[in-house]
């Protein structure tokens, strides 16, 4: 297995409170990789650790070691805007910038300095089309974003996210706000993906989970309880507590 982000006892504290508890996984590349666990547990901290966004967060402390590729993100020398061209987040809510469909895909080629038409034509199509939704918009290019479904918003958020030709798209709940309809386009859309991109996915859903992931992680107070192959972790789980857990004794 190519394990494309590898985490080696990862802790996180935000203030005193330990929300990731010496995390050590490997995630093989373009395959789905599914976070699991009930509310509170670490899901959303983990994934937002392989991109840096708990940066953000003051007085978080981070130990332990996150390598993209072999390259350790939490050293000094990288820069934080090359790993998250590398690494896209889709978020939970679609949040398209109030701005025409068009621009929302631009944006991120914009300001890594592409600025001909020509080009930026290519990428909102070629973008657009690999988020299933070109169809529904190509007639409409210059409205603006928010006058979509939530459903397209959220392809939109995928396009956005897939224009500046990432490595690894992370999904935190990314279906969680949307009717079965969008949700089921969604899961489509992931499944096409991953041929060509690593994907990891947090999500409450366990049928979902089932459904689109390759690989099932399941966490429990910030542990890494249990992780393997998703077929085999929900018909023959090795921990007790995955077990209770995917049959629904709690969570
Ligand atoms: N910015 C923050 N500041 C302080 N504590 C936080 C912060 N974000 C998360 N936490 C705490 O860290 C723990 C893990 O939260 P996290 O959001 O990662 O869990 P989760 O499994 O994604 O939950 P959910 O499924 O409800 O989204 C929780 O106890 C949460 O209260």
């Amino acid at each position: 297995m190519e394990a494309i982000l590898s985490a080696r006892n990862l802790d996180l504290y935000y203030g005193q409170t330990q929300a990731l508890k010496g995390v050590s996984i490997d995630i093989p590349a373009r395959e789905v990789t599914a976070l699991i666990g009930p509310s509170g547990c670490g899901k959303s901290t983990f994934l937002k650790t392989l991109d840096r966004m708990n940066d953000l967060v003051p007085g978080v402390t981070i130990t332990g070691s996150v390598q993209y590729r072999g390259k350790e993100i939490y050293a000094p020398d990288v820069d934080v805007t090359w790993l998250r061209k590398q690494i896209g987040m889709v978020f939970q809510k679609p949040n398209p910038f109030p701005m025409s469909i068009y621009d929302n895909i631009a944006y991120g080629p914009r300001t890594h300095g592409i600025r001909n038409k020509a080009k930026l034509d290519e990428i909102v199509e070629r973008s657009l089309r690999g988020a299933a939704i070109w169809d529904e918009v190509k007639d409409r290019l210059k409205k603006s974003a928010l006058g979509l479904s939530g459903g397209q918003q959220q392809r939109i958020c995928i396009a956005r996210a897939l224009a500046v030709e990432p490595d690894i798209l992370l999904m935190d709940e990314a279906t969680s706000a949307l009717d079965p309809i969008s949700t089921s386009k969604i899961e489509d859309l992931i499944a096409d993906l991953k041929n060509s991109y690593t994907i990891v996915i947090v999500t409450h859903n366990m049928q979902q989970a089932t459904r689109i992931s390759d690989k099932c992680a399941f966490f429990l107070l910030g542990e890494l309880i249990e992780y393997g192959d998703t077929s085999q972790l929900f018909s023959v789980p090795k921990d007790k507590r995955t077990e209770d857990y995917i049959t629904g004794r709690f969570g």
